[in-house]
């Protein structure tokens, strides 16, 4: 089984001007509300390409209900522990000459609710997936995703880290089966700015070095890195298109890893898959489905 975790999801309110000035009266002539946050995105575009998954984590009222019914409307299963209080957030995307994002800090997840989801993972088994992504509201401490890997130690789990700072380089003795970062948040890791591949590949290095098994750098519209955990490396430009919606291509990414692996059991296939499906997102106004993915699958 798969099971994807998201601590903090959101609505995205994603919306396009012609142009955007701060401090002055805005108007749309776009806007959509699409159920997200990193983990839940990954659900959807798993079961766009094939495969089932749980829906973890925490939500919080009308916007929790509406992100949780809009899983449904994809067909993905879910399992969210319901908070008390507060609301889930939502994510305002704005689009105009360039893009902007404000993403809301989330309900407080108490001691109990974070013991039911404890739990939960504690029934996974040998061979399960699990997918920790994104970032975690600003009440909890950053030692979350390690605690959770430490509790699955040894279970034989493939765990999957789309996480920053922190949140990652904690778990990284723990040996994540894939990490994810983007290549600015690689750089922001080590407080360095990355300009070559060359300065990618040797910082991706450390993060292995600290016990990463596969790491996958994506670069937006210039591709993406893997590092693989027997010493491989394979690099590939993003397939060209036109760039609608990149919001989620990097989960999208991260399903699309995962979906070529279980598929071929060969990381560079994974790794093509995972490309194609992250820019299969970028060039759509949603989340990738599998004629697109095999569409760019055609030319990397
Ligand atoms: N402009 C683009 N053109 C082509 N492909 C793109 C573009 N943007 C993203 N992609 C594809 O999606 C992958 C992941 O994108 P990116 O590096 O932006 O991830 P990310 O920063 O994690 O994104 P997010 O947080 O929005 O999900 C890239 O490696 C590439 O394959
Ligand atoms: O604040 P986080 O958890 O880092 O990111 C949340 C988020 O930006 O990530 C997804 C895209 O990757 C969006 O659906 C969502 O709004």
């Amino acid at each position: 089984m798969i099971y994807t975790v998201t601590f903090n999801p959101s609505l995205d309110y994603i919306i396009r001007l012609d142009s955007f000035t701060a401090g002055e009266i805005n108007r749309t002539k776009y806007e959509q509300i699409l159920g997200g946050g990193k983990g839940i995105n990954v659900s959807i575009v798993l079961k766009n390409l094939g495969f089932n998954s749980t829906a973890l984590g925490f939500i919080a009222g009308f916007t929790g209900k509406e992100i949780e019914r809009q899983l449904q409307s994809f067909g993905c299963n879910s399992n969210f522990v319901k908070l008390d209080e507060g609301n889930s957030r939502i994510n305002v995307k704005i689009k105009a000459e360039n893009e902007t994002e404000i993403n809301g800090q989330g309900p407080v997840i108490n001691q109990a609710a974070l013991n039911q989801l404890f739990s939960q993972l504690d029934a996974l088994q040998k061979d399960d997936i699990l997918v920790l992504a994104g970032s975690i509201p600003n009440t909890l401490p950053d030692d979350i995703y390690e605690k959770i890997m430490s509790r699955l130690m040894d279970k034989g789990i493939h765990i999957v880290v789309d996480a920053t700072c922190n949140l990652l380089l904690n778990v990284l003795k723990y040996k994540p089966f894939l990490i994810k970062p983007n290549n600015h948040e690689l750089g922001e890791m080590f407080n360095v700015v990355l300009k070559t591949d060359a300065e990618i590949v040797e910082y991706a290095k450390k993060l292995q070095e600290k016990g990463a098994q596969n790491v996958l750098i994506s670069m937006a519209g210039d591709g993406a890195i893997l590092l693989t955990a027997d010493g491989q490396f394979f690099k590939s430009a993003a397939p060209k298109g036109i760039l609608i919606n990149s919001v989620g291509a990097g989960d999208s990414m991260v399903a699309g890893f995962i979906t070529g692996y279980l598929e071929s059991n060969d990381l560079k296939q994974a790794f093509h898959m995972g490309v194609a499906t992250g820019s299969a997102s970028a060039f759509s106004e949603n989340l990738a489905t599998r004629p697109e993915v095999e569409a760019l699958l055609q030319t990397i």
